[in-house]
């Protein structure tokens, strides 16, 4: 460990992200790693007193049986400010309070946390300072470029974390020992060998009363934009020589210019619906446009399937499904890469000649590698099985490792300023045909698996 940060300051503190998914991560990391000590102020909109932050603090602490001196002693030294993050003096107030160097998490809106930037650029910055910054990153091309722009003028590039926690999650590294540490995959992991590769993230929560941002992003900026664009870089990427920063992005990178929408026609690399009432998981839900604070004229998609391509020599031609969306029937979170059915089948046997998959679950983390072999019985008949593996649990949420990242001064799982205009350049045709109603809204029922004239992945 080599924290560089004495202040972590969560700016939007009274927000959703930050007391059900920052707080306990913050917990978490202190109780795994007690040696650890740095000081926690919340800032955000909300009057609220120090005790009621404190007793925030601990309520999100009790949800992953945060314990320990170092627990006790952020928690009884921590303080929140109540502040408007868009006027310099507000942010003024904050970096009078810190202690060390400090890092601005900006748990906020897209749009404000752009404004707060241009506040800190009328400020004479802490030595050191570090700003982390939620996806989506902007929110479109332009307003991504404008926004680097604006915090090269305030940090170096290696103190800025663009956080997608998909990168803190430690399956998307997982990802990476399974592929480069083994010598079976490798060779056939281009499109001589692999005919498709889906990346779904289906989710049964619905709106979870986060209309407020969820109904001015939808499912594909809020989900294929950021994470799963991030996933299929390293499930594309070529191989990197180290983990590190400058390794690692650079792959990613690489690999993420080379990537543009299928066909370049967005009617055919697009379709968005959005859930009718319905039932999930025995709970009601309501239509995504009765849900409160939802404008429906927004069109506002709740499932995204994008069909890209990677123009390079590894994967020309091999079509990648991107898919995530809210209120469906099940979870599903995986990567599903289909090999190419065996060219020939010895005439005698008989039976299955399902195309090979490797399923790597995204959560729970596990694999699971489709095979045709011979059953038990008549040992003409080929039958299906699956070898399956579960990988280690990560010792620190998402957030976790997300925040270990900011408090060492580590960026590797951070995305970098051209991959995040990249990752827009990439989605910008669909963002402007869907505008145009060019690609239709269809309708599912919540609960259901999506719109029934779509086609089953996998
Ligand atoms: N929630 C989640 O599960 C996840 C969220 N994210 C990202 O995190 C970011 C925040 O999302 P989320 O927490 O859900 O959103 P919320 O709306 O719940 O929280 C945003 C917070 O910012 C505060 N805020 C808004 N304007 C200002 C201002 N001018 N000055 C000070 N505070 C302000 C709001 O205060 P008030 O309510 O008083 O206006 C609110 O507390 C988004 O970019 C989202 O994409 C990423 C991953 C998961
Ligand atoms: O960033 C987001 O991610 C979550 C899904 O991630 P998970 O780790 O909680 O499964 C998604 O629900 C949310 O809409 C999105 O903003």
């Amino acid at each position: 460990m080599t924290q560089t940060v004495g202040t972590l300051v969560i700016l939007g503190a009274s927000g959703d992200l930050s007391s059900r998914l920052l707080l306990p991560a913050v917990g978490q990391l202190l109780s795994n790693h007690p040696e650890r000590r740095f000081r926690l102020i919340g800032a955000g909109a909300e009057e609220w007193s120090d005790a009621k932050w404190r007793s925030t603090l601990r309520a999100s602490f009790k949800t992953v049986k945060a314990s320990g001196p170092a627990v006790d002693e952020l928690l009884n030294g921590s303080r929140y400010l109540s502040v408007d993050v868009t006027k310099p003096d507000d942010l003024q107030r904050i970096f009078d309070l810190c202690e060390g160097a400090p890092a601005l998490y900006f748990a906020l809106p897209p749009a404000i946390t752009a404004k707060a930037c241009e506040a800190l650029a009328k400020l004479t910055l802490p030595e050191g300072l570090t700003l982390a910054l939620e996806k989506p990153f902007g929110t479109d091309r332009r307003s991504a470029v404008a926004l680097n722009k604006r915090l090269a003028t305030l940090v170096p590039e290696e103190r800025i974390h663009r956080v997608d926690h998909f990168l803190g999650n430690s399956t998307v590294l997982n990802l990476i020992g399974l592929r480069f540490a083994n010598s079976i995959l490798e060779p056939v992991w281009n499109g001589d060998h692999v005919q498709s590769v889906d990346i779904v993230y289906d989710e049964t929560l619905g709106l979870e009363g986060r209309a407020r941002y969820y109904d001015n992003a939808g499912a594909l900026m809020d989900m294929i934009q950021s994470h799963l664009l991030q996933v299929l870089a390293v499930v594309a990427m070529e191989p990197p020589s180290a983990l590190d920063a400058t390794d690692l992005r650079d792959a990613k990178a690489t690999v993420l210019r080379a990537t543009r929408i299928w066909r370049d026609d967005p009617l055919v690399a697009s379709r968005r619906a959005r859930y009718t009432a319905g039932t999930v998981e025995g709970r009601k839900v309501p239509a995504y446009t009765n849900e409160p604070g939802v404008d429906p004229s927004r069109n506002t998609e709740t499932l995204a399937e994008l069909t890209v391509e990677i123009d390079n020599w590894r994967w020309a031609g091999v079509p990648f499904t991107l898919r995530s969306g809210k209120a469906l029937g099940s979870r599903r979170r995986e990567i599903l890469v289909t090999f190419k059915p065996a060219r020939h089948i010895p005439r005698g046997l008989r039976g299955h000649n399902e195309p090979t998959m490797l399923r790597i679950m995204l959560a729970p983390d596990a694999m699971s590698l489709e095979l045709n072999i011979n059953g038990p019985g008549d040992p003409h008949e080929i039958e299906r099985v699956a070898l399956s593996a579960e990988f280690g649990p990560g010792l620190l949420l998402a957030y976790g490792e997300v925040l270990e990242g900011i408090l060492d001064g580590d960026p590797s799982l951070s995305v970098r300023g051209d991959t995040a205009v990249e990752m827009w350049r990439i989605v910008t045709p669909v963002i402007s045909a869907w505008k145009k109603d060019d690609v239709p809204l269809q309708t599912y029922r919540a609960g259901s698996s999506g719109p029934a004239s779509w086609k089953h992945i996998g």
